[in-house]
């Protein structure tokens, strides 16, 4: 008979791993040849804990950067996000943990352009069914924090590279995720406002105690983060 006294085991979401990776594959089939980009990746991000993904072009950060996002299924393997298994969601599922626990920044914005910087950042918060006055708020908090202040409704044609940049940063910021993936944050910026823009995205992310991975080419930037991880050949190294 079980001991009414001893608790089993649960996830917890405050020490868990935000995310974890177990022998993560993925492969994808060009011109009848099978190419195994990812070939048995493991990776634990605790969190806040900011990680830098490094290899070379075409080696797969942006690969397991969309397995991670569980942007598509397709893969191998082991993929939880905050405690949640998520290897064998369906696609509602997906989107249900992605809108939850994480957000994202491209190298390119992606930002909606009929609609001005206020209304990109609030959007996302919507979803979550969050009072509007609520997220305009955050929107024009987070905008004025990355020195957009004067330029709130401003649609994204409106703004320079390095301003829609921060629009972008701020719409992943918006829902305060657990998780914030990065792939080439500032892959399109010129090296100054590259600079400014990453040290403005590490400042709010540390402060609101987000884990961050972010693929980059950029060796200065994977500098400042907590840790660096290299993929090489499929694998971590
Ligand atoms: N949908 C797809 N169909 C076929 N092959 C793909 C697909 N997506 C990625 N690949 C291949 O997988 C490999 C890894 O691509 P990926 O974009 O993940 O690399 P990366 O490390 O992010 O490169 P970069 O630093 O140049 O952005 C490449 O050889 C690419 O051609």
């Amino acid at each position: 008979m079980s001991d009414p006294l001893v608790v089993p085991a649960k996830a917890d979401p405050v020490s868990d791993p935000v995310v974890r990776l177990s022998r993560v594959t993925r492969s994808f089939e060009q011109g009848g040849v099978r190419i195994d980009v990812l070939r048995g990746v493991d990776l634990a991000v605790q969190p806040g804990e900011i990680v830098a993904l490094l290899g070379p072009s075409g080696s797969g950060k942006s690969t397991m950067l969309q397995a991670i996002g569980l942007l598509e299924g397709g893969f191998g393997g082991k993929i939880e996000i905050a405690g949640i298994d998520a290897s064998n969601l369906g696609k509602d599922a997906r989107a249900a943990v992605r809108r939850d626990h994480i957000g994202f920044v491209y190298q390119f914005h992606h930002l909606l352009p009929d609609f001005n910087a206020i209304e990109n950042v609030v959007l996302p918060q919507l979803i979550t069914g969050r009072e509007r006055a609520e997220c305009e708020t955050r929107a024009r908090d987070l905008l004025t924090a990355l020195g957009l202040g004067q330029r709130l409704e401003h649609r994204p044609s409106k703004l320079s590279g390095g301003e829609q940049q921060r629009v972008a940063v701020a719409r992943a910021l918006a829902n305060k995720p657990r998780l914030v993936l990065a792939d080439e944050p500032t892959g399109n910026l010129d090296e100054a406002t590259a600079d400014t823009v990453f040290a403005q995205f590490l400042e709010l992310v540390r402060g609101q105690g987000s884990a961050a991975l972010v693929a980059t080419h950029n060796e200065r930037l994977a500098a400042a983060m907590d840790r660096v991880v290299r993929l090489r050949d499929g694998v971590l190294v």
